[in-house]
């Protein structure tokens, strides 16, 4: 079976359900659908007396009709529920009448107004809208998300939270303002339970925020069904076998050099972020190339070596172009030399901003030979492609896969989760990190762990997967220590990082 971790498209969805109907009746897969969905809420109501009520909310399509399965399920095993149509259930499709018999038949009853006064269900099942969402959802349907979005009660999702983009994770028509309804809605749901694969949409954008804790039910369909997929999530067995248990008999040579190119005056704090990260990740060596006047020394990390970047040969480390780089003719010129040097080369914040300015950079960037890796965050990548930042936030997938392919260079496109990918299209959407990383000096860390990876010889797309996940579990580590997620600095993940990159390794390399 497919893993849980690999993800499909609505239209590779579409296509495995079409596929599905031909060995099995449709029914008999919403019946599926139904009974995961009870089970889970089952699940989610483990510790509850049983004495309140579960509300469904049942939508004009066929994630209406998983929810009505569910609702007669859960009635016949004995709980209360209110079963709640924002349609007329007399047009339902096909599939969803024969749920909607079902649910009849059972102890379940329709609650036809929702008082605002409501609120003492035990749980709420979204089943008013799945992949099938086309257009925003706005007027009566919104004003009931927005009912259902103030409870304190688990909400389970069938599918998709109602309202979200199961592409790109995104609140469909968000940026839209529907004159005399506000904003699109969307459900915000404690748990989704999604069916036959794993959506991108989930995962990435607003998708953590409104899925929550995402539970897959492939309803029992065979491998054979499911096309190969170029997305999957972010997991420690994809670099894994990267990860490097460290001789004995070695030196600081054996694990590589870093220069971090940048600290312009009046941000040469960025570039010691950045060089920091790399001295603690690993790096054997590190240095920062000033290119204003040269810091002389770090008081709090003396290992780190100063130097001006005028003096510097930019052969002789990998590179990490862009902390507090800026954009002065002189940032631009170093930066041309960083393209030219025949070493693996991060570009992070300026280093993209001058880029995305300048054709010839962006030839001297297409013209390399080693490799190269691009941490941009959003609208730095709007720059990059020369397009708004909610158009890139729209579809974050899609970017990132333009970008790689642009620049002909890995690419992580920052953000709740960020997206990797590949000159080739492969995608991964990585699945740690908390909103402890919004705060100045995060993107610093994550440029300098980038270099220190690929200073010791990690192949560039595992050392994308690898960076990106123990930033975000650095980030994870620390609230979950109860530092945070508000008021962490990017210095504190520093050390953090380097916790959890042993572990790992000694996991890795531990006898078994
Ligand atoms: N087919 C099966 O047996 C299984 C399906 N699964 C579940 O089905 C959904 C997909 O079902 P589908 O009917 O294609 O779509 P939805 O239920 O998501 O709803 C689409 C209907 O909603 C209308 N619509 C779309 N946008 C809006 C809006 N903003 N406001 C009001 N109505 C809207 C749309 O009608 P239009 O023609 O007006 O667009 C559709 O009627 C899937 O997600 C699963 O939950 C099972 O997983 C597997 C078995
Ligand atoms: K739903």
């Amino acid at each position: 079976m497919p893993s849980n971790l690999t993800l499909y498209t609505v239209a590779e969805i579409r296509q495995i359900e079409h596929a599905a109907f031909a060995t099995c009746p449709s029914y008999t897969l919403m019946q599926r659908a139904g009974t995961a969905a009870a089970d889970y809420a089952r699940q989610l109501l483990a510790d509850h007396d049983g004495g309140a009520t579960i509300l469904v909310l049942v939508g004009p399509g066929n994630n209406g009709g998983d929810a009505l399965e569910a609702a007669s399920q859960l009635a016949n095993s004995g709980w209360d529920v209110a079963i709640h149509f924002s349609c007329d259930p007399a047009r339902l499709p096909a599939d969803a009448q024969q749920a909607l018999l079902r649910a009849q038949d059972s102890p379940a009853h329709v609650i036809h107004d929702i008082l605002p006064t409501h609120n003492d269900w035990a749980l709420v099942l979204d089943g008013l809208f799945g992949i099938g969402l086309t257009r925003p959802i706005t007027g009566d349907i919104a004003r009931l998300i927005e009912y259902i979005n103030n409870l304190h009660c688990p909400v389970l999702a069938l599918d998709v939270p109602s309202g979200l983009d199961a592409d790109t994770g995104m609140i469909v028509d968000a940026n839209a303002f529907i004159p005399g309804d506000g904003r699109a809605a969307a459900i915000r749901a404690t748990h989704t339970i999604t069916f036959i694969g794993n959506k991108a949409g989930l995962h990435t954008c607003d998708g953590r925020d409104y899925a929550g804790q995402v539970q897959v039910s492939d309803l029992g369909l065979e491998a054979a069904l499911y096309p190969p997929s170029s997305s999957q999530l972010n997991h420690v067995e994809l670099f894994a076998n990267t990860l490097q248990h460290r001789r004995q008999n070695s030196h600081k040579g054996s694990y590589g050099d870093v220069s971090v190119l940048g600290g312009a005056h009046g941000m040469v704090g960025a570039a010691v972020l950045a060089a920091r990260t790399a001295a603690k990740s690993g790096a054997g060596r590190v240095f920062i190339a000033g290119i204003d006047e040269a810091l002389n020394y770090d008081n709090a990390q003396p290992e780190l070596m100063c130097r001006r970047a005028a003096d510097f040969d930019f052969n002789s480390a990998t590179i990490v172009a862009g902390p507090g780089l800026g954009t002065s003719r002189d940032a631009h010129d170093f930066l041309l030399q960083a393209l030219a040097a025949n070493v693996p080369l991060v570009l992070d914040a300026d280093a993209l901003n001058l880029i995305a300015v300048e054709s010839g950079l962006q030839q001297k960037l297409l013209s390399r030979k080693a490799l190269s890796l691009l941490t941009p965050h959003p609208l730095e990548a709007a720059r990059l492609l020369g397009i708004s930042n909610s158009l890139i936030q729209a579809d974050r997938l899609a970017a990132a896969r333009t970008i790689a392919k642009k620049f002909n260079a890995v690419t992580i496109l920052k953000g709740s989760g960020s997206v990797i990918a590949a000159p080739d299209g492969a995608v991964v959407i990585n699945t740690t990190g908390n909103p402890a990383l919004a705060t100045a000096g995060a993107g610093d860390v994550l440029s300098g762990l980038c270099g220190a990876l690929l200073a010791q010889k990690w192949p560039v797309w595992e050392a994308a997967l690898a960076a990106v996940w123990l930033h975000g579990k650095a980030a994870d580590n620390l609230v979950a220590s109860g530092i945070g997620p508000i008021g962490v600095t990017a210095s504190e993940l520093i050390p953090e990082i380097r916790a959890v990159l042993n572990q790992l390794v000694s996991r890795q390399h531990s006898p078994r």
